[in-house]
């Protein structure tokens, strides 16, 4: 397993050593004591799974007071996962960085809480299952625009497929920004 940091910090590519025999494949995708040895140190307590359609994008979320870290990958197709730094304060406010994850190159996004977090499909379907370290509180969601100019994401697709409550969320200079305890 190898961890590379990104642009942003915290932000993390988790890469996973693939075990190939005539029977298929073997991979560890979380021990909990490697990922504390990269910092990365959080419970996590819910597991998501969610299937799109081509040209689907979903995002940008977070929660405002129950702030979810994530380990996102992709067992099925392909996608462009994007984080931007929305903590209030933050020198890195408004960058984003991104990351294609695809059930062919197996990398794992570490994202901790404080970042918006979205993503859009490049295959004909794509699955993605992640962990979570908060439970889900819709009342509690943040978003922020998908396409906001000032946060100037270069995502792969043009005109994309996102629900009614995503294309509602502010811009940046707009959104609820998210408690982040120390
Ligand atoms: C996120 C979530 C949704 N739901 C329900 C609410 C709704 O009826 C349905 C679809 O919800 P949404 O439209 O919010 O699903 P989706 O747009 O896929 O939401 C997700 O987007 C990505 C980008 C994230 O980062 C996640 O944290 C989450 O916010 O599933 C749950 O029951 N539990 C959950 O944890």
């Amino acid at each position: 397993m190898q961890f590379m940091a990104t642009e942003l910090a915290g932000v993390m590519i988790i890469e996973p050593d693939v075990h190939e025999d005539a029977r298929g494949f073997f991979m560890e995708t979380y021990v909990e004591a490697r990922f504390r040895e990269h910092g990365i140190n959080v419970a996590f307590v819910q597991d998501n799974h969610a299937r799109s359609a081509r040209g689907v994008l979903r995002g940008l979320h977070y929660q405002v007071r129950h702030g979810q870290a994530k380990l996102l990958r992709v067992v099925q197709g392909e996608v462009f996962d994007v984080a931007v730094d929305v903590r209030a304060g933050s020198a890195m406010f408004g960058r984003w960085v991104g990351c294609t994850l695809s059930a062919e190159n197996r990398r794992q996004l570490y994202i901790p809480t404080g970042f918006a977090h979205g993503y859009c499909v490049l295959s004909d379907t794509a699955e993605v299952i992640y962990k979570c370290s908060d439970y889900y509180h819709p009342e509690d969601e943040g978003g922020l625009i998908w396409n906001d100019p000032q946060v100037g994401i270069d995502w792969p697709v043009t005109d994309p497929v996102v629900s009614g409550k995503d294309a509602k969320h502010p811009r940046l200079n707009a959104i609820q920004p998210p408690v982040v305890e120390e």
